[in-house]
């Protein structure tokens, strides 16, 4: 039996979640269609908008009211310098638009990623795919969900019957780019059936737990990329690891993910590293 507070907390997570997620993806499914103001961040290819800001602060200002003395990571506050410190206070880990890129083009692979971890534990995830009305959720020992389905993972060992999915970091530089490209192509060599990038990280690792692709990697994705997913994953019976093989840093800036350690293990030994620094420390760029 869950301890009290984590019971309470329970009820009051999705309470607060589905009703600030519904609100928000209201949002932004209207602000997809309109003109934007963008700017960019660490690179030409990493972007922001004005909706990314305002969701972010809708998000955050609805926790602190209901949970003041709670900490908050969320992605536009730590691209304006804010630190990116996990302690063992509960802590909310939030994307407030993932797949910017995506929503500035009207592509429709858009989602807000909610985190939640305590004592450094990720305890609950949520992402909301906006353009399609699907709520991913996983709360640690108690399953994964999309809306009321079930998900699992896939349970495919082979990597040359694999659908493996990836997204290119915010870095463009010729080194960064050929590297990108050879852990691509050693993939393919390998014979997996295919090597696919929506553009949105959450999504496509919501992919990977509702068992529809078999593996996921990058290099250059953020704390709040991976935080829920992870949740769900782990949920789902899936296992998310760092790219060395080694247990997840959530702040180091890269990941493995598959529906077996084999295929995981797999995964890892074929990529070459792409060095992005690292969430909690200031002095990397973030890119
Ligand atoms: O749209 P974002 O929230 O910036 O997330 C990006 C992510 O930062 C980048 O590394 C890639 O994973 C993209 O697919 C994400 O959308
Ligand atoms: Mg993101
Ligand atoms: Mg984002």
């Amino acid at each position: 039996q869950a301890p009290m507070w984590k019971r309470a907390l329970d009820k009051r997570l999705s309470k607060v979640a589905s009703r600030s997620g519904a609100l928000v993806c209201l949002i932004i499914r209207k602000a997809l269609t309109e003109e934007k103001r963008i700017s960019t961040k660490t690179s030409t290819a990493d972007l922001v908008t004005e909706t990314d800001h305002l969701v972010e602060d809708l998000i955050i200002s609805e926790l602190r009211k209901k949970f003041p003395s709670h900490r908050f990571i969320a992605e536009e506050a730590a691209a304006s310098g804010a630190k990116c410190e996990l302690t063992h206070s509960p802590t909310w880990i939030i994307d407030p638009i993932d797949g910017t890129c995506n929503f500035v083009h009207r592509f429709p692979a858009v989602a807000v990623s909610i985190g939640f971890a305590v004592h450094q534990e990720l305890e609950f995830g949520v992402i909301y795919h906006c353009m399609e009305e699907r709520l991913y959720s996983g709360r640690r020992g108690r399953g994964a969900f999309c809306n009321s389905q079930r998900l699992q993972v896939s349970r495919e060992t082979d990597l040359s019957k694999a659908l493996v999915l990836t997204e290119i970091g915010p870095k463009r530089d010729p080194a960064t780019l050929r590297l990108f490209l050879g852990n691509m192509e050693r993939l393919l060599h390998a014979s997996a059936h295919g090597v696919r990038m929506i553009g949105s990280s959450t999504l496509a690792l919501c992919h990977l737990a509702s068992g529809a692709a078999d593996a996921y990697y990058q290099f250059g994705l953020h704390c709040w990329d991976l935080a829920a997913a992870t949740v769900i994953i782990r949920e789902a019976g899936g296992i998310v690891m760092d790219t060395s093989g080694a247990p997840l840093d959530l702040m180091a800036c890269r990941v493995v993910a598959a529906g077996t350690r084999e295929m995981a293990m797999f995964i890892a030994q074929a990529l070459q590293t792409i060095n992005y620094g690292r969430d909690d420390d200031q002095r990397s760029s973030n890119s």
